[in-house]
């Protein structure tokens, strides 16, 4: 620069920006930054793809969820199809199911034979649906629908009766009655002993596994209704008869769903009815018991229901009165017993007689056999 007045030259000026002397530090942080630099950026490039692919994810997500609410969509109509289709099989499997226990007979007439006695006559089962009596010497056939041996089991006689009180949770009402001479069996059959019961309990266990239950029981002796679960059972029921139904109003009813609750309303059932003695038994039961099933059977998947009765009777000894030599009250509860048995057979001739009409009126049959063993001719008088 030009001399200053004084002579002195001026200082040179400072730089703008002085480099400083590269330090051994400095050189460091600077590579680290650079590093830093490059790692940002591949950072960034990498969270940059993986948003890329996350939407990318995401509208695949989206794809594929609506793809499964149409086919939600379409499956549940095809459930919806399924369903009715269901509901028309069930109607007509069980329309068929019941047709073909009408073919087989609305009336059917098992015989159970006990083991044969030097007193009693002599009975023997020769084919399925045969017996043969021997009685002094002659040999007496009878038929029937169905013949169990005298070491027939309580689970093989069940077993005949299943068909029917299986059309119970279908809303079919059924009714199996006991009938023989005291001592002949019916209370084994039909309520049989704790280790092997009888029709009466293993057809509540059944019936209770398939849909709700309600257990009604009462005795008739000498005409007069007993409530045989009620606390008081001496005290007399009316029997109301109202068009075709008949019940008897105060009737306990009990809802059986467990085996101990079945068992229970069985024993007491059994505890309060009235026994007492004859020449030809002593337990001999005096009284018809009745139990009454009421079923209420649900489909879940159709969501169908029905309801229906199933009743079973042990009646009471059917025996001859002279036989017994029966006098006083026994005399007056055989005489009871044989009318009330009496009506019941006037009854099956009714039935029988009405099924006869059904069927020329739907077939145009003149003539024709019903169970295999009645057979009616023009002017409805019918010869087994
Ligand atoms: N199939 C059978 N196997 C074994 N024992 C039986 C059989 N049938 C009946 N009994 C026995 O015979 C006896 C009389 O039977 P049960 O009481 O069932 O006759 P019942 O027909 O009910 O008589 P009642 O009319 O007097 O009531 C009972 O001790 C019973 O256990």
């Amino acid at each position: 620069g030009d001399p200053l007045p004084n002579g002195r030259r001026p200082a040179p000026e400072p730089e703008a920006n002085p480099v400083p002397p590269e330090s051994p530090g400095s050189c460091c942080v600077s590579k680290l930054t650079r590093e830093l630099n490059v790692s940002n950026k591949q950072l960034r490039s990498t969270v940059r793809q993986s948003l890329t692919d996350m939407k990318n994810q995401l509208e695949q997500l989206k794809d594929a969820m609506g793809k499964m609410a149409l086919e939600e969509q379409q499956a549940a109509g095809e459930v919806e199809e399924l369903r009715s289709l269901y509901r028309k099989e069930a109607v007509e499997r069980k329309s068929l199911y019941n047709k073909l226990l009408e073919l087989q007979g609305n009336i059917r007439v098992f015989c159970r034979c006990r083991k044969s006695s030097a007193s009693n006559p002599c009975v023997e089962k020769t084919d399925d649906q045969e017996v043969a009596v021997i009685q002094k010497g002659s040999k007496k056939k009878f038929q029937f629908d169905k013949v169990y041996g005298s070491s027939s089991t309580q689970e093989e006689v069940f077993a005949g009766t299943l068909p029917v009180i299986t059309s119970c949770v279908d809303g079919y009402n059924v009714c199996i009655l006991a009938y023989g001479q005291t001592g002949s069996g019916k209370t084994y059959t039909m309520m049989g002993s704790k280790e092997n019961p009888g029709v009466n309990i293993r057809s509540d266990r059944r019936l209770s596994h398939k849909g709700r239950t309600e257990d009604l029981t009462l005795s008739i002796y000498n005409d007069t209704l007993n409530d045989l679960l009620t606390k008081n059972p001496g005290a007399a029921l009316d029997l109301r008869v109202q068009g075709k139904s008949v019940s008897v109003p105060g009737l306990t009813q009990i809802q059986v769903q467990t085996e101990a609750d079945i068992l229970n309303v069985m024993e007491t059932g059994e505890k309060n009815r009235k026994i007492a003695s004859t020449k030809m038994n002593i337990q001999s039961s005096r009284s018809h018991l009745v139990v009454a099933l009421e079923v209420e059977g649900s489909d879940e998947v159709s969501g169908l229901t029905s309801r229906g009765t199933l009743t079973l009777c042990d009646l009471a000894g059917s025996e001859r009165i002279a036989k017994t030599e029966a006098t006083g009250q026994r005399l007056v509860e055989a005489a009871a017993i044989n009318k009330s048995l009496t009506a019941l057979g006037q009854l099956r001739l009714y039935l029988l007689c009405v099924i006869e009409k059904f069927i020329r009126k739907n077939l145009q049959m003149n003539e024709c056999i019903i169970c295999s063993k009645l057979c009616f001719t023009d002017r409805n008088v019918f010869k087994t």
